[in-house]
C-alpha cells in the first residue's frame, strides 16, 4: 500500500513500504506525531493529531483509545479482512480485540490461566509474554466488544522498532478446516519451509537514512532462507553498524526462550509469533557512544558457535537427543508432563521443574551481569558444546561488565526485548514429545542471530 503524504517518500519496496522521512534527531518527535496522523488517517480516524488521552475526539474508537500505531502485523482496523485491530489505551496498554469468539476466548483464557499458574514451568512463561492486564468491553459502533488488555512490549520507547516473527512451519491448529490449512500452507511457503519461522511485518527507525520504514505481509511473503537476513539486519539497523549490545540483549532473550521451549512438553504453539522490540533512539546513543563496547572489537572476537555440536541445528530434536544435550537443568520428569494442557496449578500433572532451574525475567530489576550469569546457566549443556561455548561465555561475560561499567550512566537500562505473543492457536499436548515444529523455527531463528553476532561490533 501506498499512502501519499509530504512526509511519506521513497518506495524501496514500492508496494509494500512506508518509509517516513526524519531529517533530524530533533524532528522525531513531531514526526511521530506525524505517523501517527497518517496512520489514523488510514484507518478511518479523525484527521487531527490526537493521542489517546484526548476525550474530544471524533473517532469511531472508543473514547480513550486509538488504533495501536506500531501494530506491525495481524489483524488491522481497515486491512478489508478484519473489522477490528490492536488499540492503544491513555494508560499505556494495548487491547487486543476478541473477533472470532474461539481463537479470542481461548487466548485470554491461557493468559488468564498463566495469571493464576504457581508452578515453575508457568512462571517462567509469564516472564516470556506481555504483562496481562485482564479483559475489558468497550463500545464500538453500537457494539460491545471484549478486548485482551496488555501491556505494550514498547513501552517507553522513543522509537520503537518492531518485528513480528511467526515461528512453526505448520501455522494452522489441529481444529483447522481444510481450506484454512490449504491457504496457510501456501503463504509465506519458501521461509516457513526452508527456516521454520516466517516474517509477517516490521518497522524500524532507521539509523542510517532517518527514516522509519515500515515492512509488511507482502514482503514479508517474499522472503527466502538467503534474504530472511538481509530483512533482519535490516531492522538491526546493521547499516549503522551491527550493535553488540543490541545483540546481546535480544539473543539472551531468545535463549532464554529457547531453553525454556525445549524443556516443555505441556503446549503446541501454532501460528505464535516472537515481538523483537527495541529503542532506536537507544541504540543511536550506544553507537555514537565510543566506549565501552566498541573497544571490543580490538580483542580477537571467538564469537563463533560452531554449527559442528548440533545443538543449535534445525533438526528434529528427539527426548533422547534433548536428553543427553538438553540445557543443563533436568527436564521434566515424563510422568509428570503428559496432557497437561491447562496452565491451573490445581492440574496433577503440572511438571515438578527441579530447583535448579531458576526463572528469571529478560530484563528488570537484574544488572547485565546478574542477567547473564543466568542465562550462562541456562544456556549450559552437558557435553563438549559446553568447552565450544566456553570462550564466547568468557567474551560475553566480559563484554557484559563493559556494558555496566560505572562510567557508563544508564548503561542497566535495557532497550531491546523478545516477547512471545498471539496465543489463539495454542493446544494441548497429545503426547510427550517436544514441540518440533516450534523448535525447529526458534533455533533456526537463534542460529541466524548468532551467526549475525559475527558481524557486530
Ligand atoms: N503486547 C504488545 N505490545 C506491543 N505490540 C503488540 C503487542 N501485542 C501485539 N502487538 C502488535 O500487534 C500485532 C499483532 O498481534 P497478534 O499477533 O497478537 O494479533 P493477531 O491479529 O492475532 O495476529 P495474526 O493475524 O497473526 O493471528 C503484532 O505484530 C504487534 O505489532
Ligand atoms: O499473514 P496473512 O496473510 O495476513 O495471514 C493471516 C495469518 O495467518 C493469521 O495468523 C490468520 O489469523 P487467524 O489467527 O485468524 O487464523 C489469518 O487468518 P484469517 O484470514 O482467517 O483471519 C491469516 O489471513
Amino acid at each position: 500500500m501506498i499512502v501519499q503524504h509530504e512526509n511519506i517518500e521513497s518506495f524501496s519496496f514500492p508496494d509494500v513500504c512506508n518509509e517516513v522521512s526524519l531529517t533530524q534527531p530533533m524532528m522525531t518527535t513531531y514526526m511521530r506525531q506525524k505517523s501517527t496522523q497518517e496512520f489514523l488517517m488510514m484507518n478511518g480516524a479523525s484527521s487531527k493529531y490526537f493521542d489517546p488521552g484526548d476525550e474530544n475526539q471524533n473517532s469511531i474508537y472508543p473514547p480513550g483509545t486509538v488504533p495501536l500505531e506500531y501494530q506491525v502485523a495481524g489483524h488491522t482496523f481497515g486491512d478489508g479482512k478484519s473489522e477490528l485491530g490492536m488499540l492503544k489505551r491513555k494508560d499505556g496498554l494495548v487491547l487486543k480485540p476478541i473477533e472470532k469468539a474461539v481463537y479470542g476466548e481461548r487466548e485470554l483464557k491461557f493468559y488468564q490461566e498463566l495469571q493464576k499458574a504457581t508452578d515453575p514451568l508457568s512462571v517462567a512463561l509469564r516472564s516470556f509474554v506481555p504483562e496481562f492486564h485482564g479483559a475489558t468491553v468497550l463500545k464500538m459502533q453500537e457494539k460491545d466488544v471484549r478486548f485482551i488488555v496488555l501491556k505494550d512490549a514498547t513501552f517507553g520507547f522513543a522509537e520503537p522498532c518492531i518485528m513480528d516473527i511467526k515461528i512453526g512451519r505448520q501455522t494452522w491448529d489441529p481444529e483447522a478446516s481444510f481450506e484454512k490449512m490449504e491457504g496457510e500452507r501456501k503463504k509465506y511457503a519458501e521461509c516457513k519451509r526452508d527456516l521454520g519461522f516466517c516474517i509477517p511485518g516490521f518497522q524500524v527507525y532507521r539509523i542510517a537514512t532517518g527514516k522509519v520504514l515500515k515492512l509488511g505481509k507482502d514482503y514479508g511473503k517474499r522472503l527466502n532462507k538467503n534474504t530472511v537476513k538481509d530483512a533482519l539486519r535490516l531492522f538491526l539497523n546493521a547499516e549503522a553498524g551491527l550493535s553488540r549490545e543490541l545483540m546481546l540483549q535480544l539473543l539472551a532473550c531468545l535463549w532464554r526462550i529457547l531453553c525454556w521451549y525445549r524443556s516443555q512438553r505441556r503446549f503446541r504453539f501454532y501460528s505464535s509469533s516472537l515481538l523483537l522490540v527495541y529503542d532506536a533512539r537507544k541504540l543511536r546513543q550506544c553507537l555514537r557512544t565510543d566506549l565501552p563496547i566498541r573497544v571490543n572489537h580490538q580483542r580477537p572476537s571467538p564469537l563463533k558457535l560452531s554449527a559442528s555440536t548440533g545443538s543449535f541445528n534445525g533438526g528434529p530434536l528427539s527426548p533422547d537427543h534433548l536428553a543427553s544435550q538438553g540445557p543443563c537443568f533436568e527436564l521434566p520428569s515424563r510422568s509428570s508432563t503428559s496432557s497437561a494442557g491447562s496452565l491451573s496449578p490445581s492440574v496433577p500433572s503440572t511438571p515438578t521443574t527441579p530447583s535448579t532451574y531458576k526463572p528469571a525475567s529478560c530484563f528488570g530489576e537484574d544488572s547485565w551481569h546478574v542477567a547473564f550469569e543466568k542465562i550462562r546457566r541456562t544456556h549450559s549443556f552437558i557435553n563438549n558444546y559446553e568447552k565450544d561455548l566456553q570462550s564466547v561465555k568468557e567474551d560475553y561475560s566480559s563484554q557484559l561488565d563493559d556494558l555496566i561499567s560505572a562510567d557508563r550512566p544508564g548503561s542497566r537500562d535495557f532497550w531491546a526485548t523478545v516477547k512471545m505473543i498471539d496465543f489463539a492457536h495454542v493446544f494441548p499436548t497429545q503426547n510427550d514429545e517436544p514441540d518440533t515444529n516450534y523448535l525447529d523455527g526458534l533455533e533456526n531463528l537463534v542460529n541466524i542471530f548468532e551467526s549475525l553476532m559475527e558481524e557486530a561490533v
